[in-house]
């Protein structure tokens, strides 16, 4: 037997809820033979794929040795634990979950520090007067440097926090951080505020893929099956299906709708007696039923879509790329 796929997903918490109600949406049931506390699983009708149960920052290392072929784990881990992270691993696409900022925050008290440029200012005064240099609690080390010498800012030192990073400036370990936030509530319980310029990353769960997994044509297949799925729902997401049947209903009409609402015809113009299918994202469909019966439409149906599956596959297309 060949080796298995392996497709490292969250062990916990809502980025695996997350994770799991997206392959299901996309056809793809993932299981644990052994219930929760089993950290292997499969994807029912795939064979040969491995599930594997990791924390979030474990999956990034692993995508970037190449022990999984596919990852879900956050854009922040990726960049932040991976050295030169655009040749180790791809990110194939943005999940819509997991959303958190990686920011720059300092304590309120700090009126006069807006910007970056002001706390580079900040950061030579404190030199100057403390006799040793700012320090910054996170857990986000190379983001941090990344960030701070693209700003210009060299008088600071890294704190590293492994958790309760908030904390860190009112304990007196720390003058400010950088941490992530989603909505804010544990940056203001602490006294802090994100810098005006001090969005270093907008994150989100990605589907990953690793560079130098066991990448056989076995394991391209797969690959291929697995996306394919994922873009059919994603186009399906994308679009409400349309059908109307009216005397009236031709090609310039079809071409006006096009415009105007920016809607498909997948399986071509209108027929001989006017039946047409239209693909119409999901915020104009009002406009367009009421487009089409002011132009003679009797009738218009609108269904939401399960998949849609194109010959064309961008997410493998760019995996086929990235591999090359
Ligand atoms: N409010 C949030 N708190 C923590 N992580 C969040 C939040 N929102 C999104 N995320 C994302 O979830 C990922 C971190 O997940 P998680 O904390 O489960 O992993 P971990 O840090 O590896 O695990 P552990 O906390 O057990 O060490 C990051 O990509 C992060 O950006
Ligand atoms: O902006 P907010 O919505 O307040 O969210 C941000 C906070 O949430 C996370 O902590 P969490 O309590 O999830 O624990 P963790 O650090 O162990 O993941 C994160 O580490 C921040 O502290
Ligand atoms: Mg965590």
């Amino acid at each position: 037997m060949s080796a298995p796929f392996v497709l490292a997903v969250p062990s916990k918490g809502r980025l695996q809820e997350n994770t799991e109600a997206f392959f299901a949406r996309a056809g793809l049931k993932l299981s644990k033979a052994g219930g929760a506390r089993d950290y292997r699983g499969t994807i029912a009708g795939l064979d040969n794929v491995e599930v594997a149960y990791l924390s979030a920052s474990e999956i990034a290392a692993q995508l970037s040795r190449g022990y999984a072929h596919f990852g879900v784990t956050g854009e922040d881990l990726v960049r932040d634990n991976i050295a030169d992270a655009e040749k180790r691993v791809s990110l194939i696409d943005g999940l819509g979950f997991g959303y958190a900022d990686v920011v720059v925050a300092v304590p309120q008290a700090w009126i006069d520090v807006r910007t970056m440029a002001d706390l580079d200012d900040v950061a030579t005064g404190f030199r100057e007067q403390h006799h040793m240099r700012m320090r910054v609690a996170t857990k986000f080390i190379n983001l941090t440097r990344a960030f701070f010498s693209q700003r210009g800012i060299s008088d600071y030192r890294i704190v590293e926090s492994a958790g309760a990073t908030e904390g860190a400036p009112a304990a007196g370990s720390a003058e400010l951080i950088v941490d992530i936030t989603t909505t804010g509530a544990t940056l203001a319980a602490n006294g802090l505020r994100v810098l005006d310029d001090g969005v270093i990353l907008r994150s989100q769960a990605n589907l990953v893929a690793s560079k130098d997994a066991d990448w056989s044509p076995q394991a391209r297949e797969t690959a291929r099956i697995i996306l394919d799925h994922i873009a059919a729902r994603a186009r399906a997401n994308k679009y409400r299906e349309v059908r109307t049947r009216f005397r009236q209903c031709d090609a310039t009409l079809l071409g006006e709708a096009h415009s105007r609402f920016g809607v498909e015809a997948p399986f071509g113009g209108p027929t001989s007696s006017g039946m047409l299918t239209l693909h119409c994202p999901p915020g104009q469909i009002y406009a367009l039923a009421s487009f089409l019966r002011e132009h003679g439409a009797e009738t218009v149906s609108v269904v939401s879509l399960d998949y849609v599956f194109d010959r064309e596959n961008p997410l493998f297309a760019k995996l086929e790329t990235f591999l090359r």
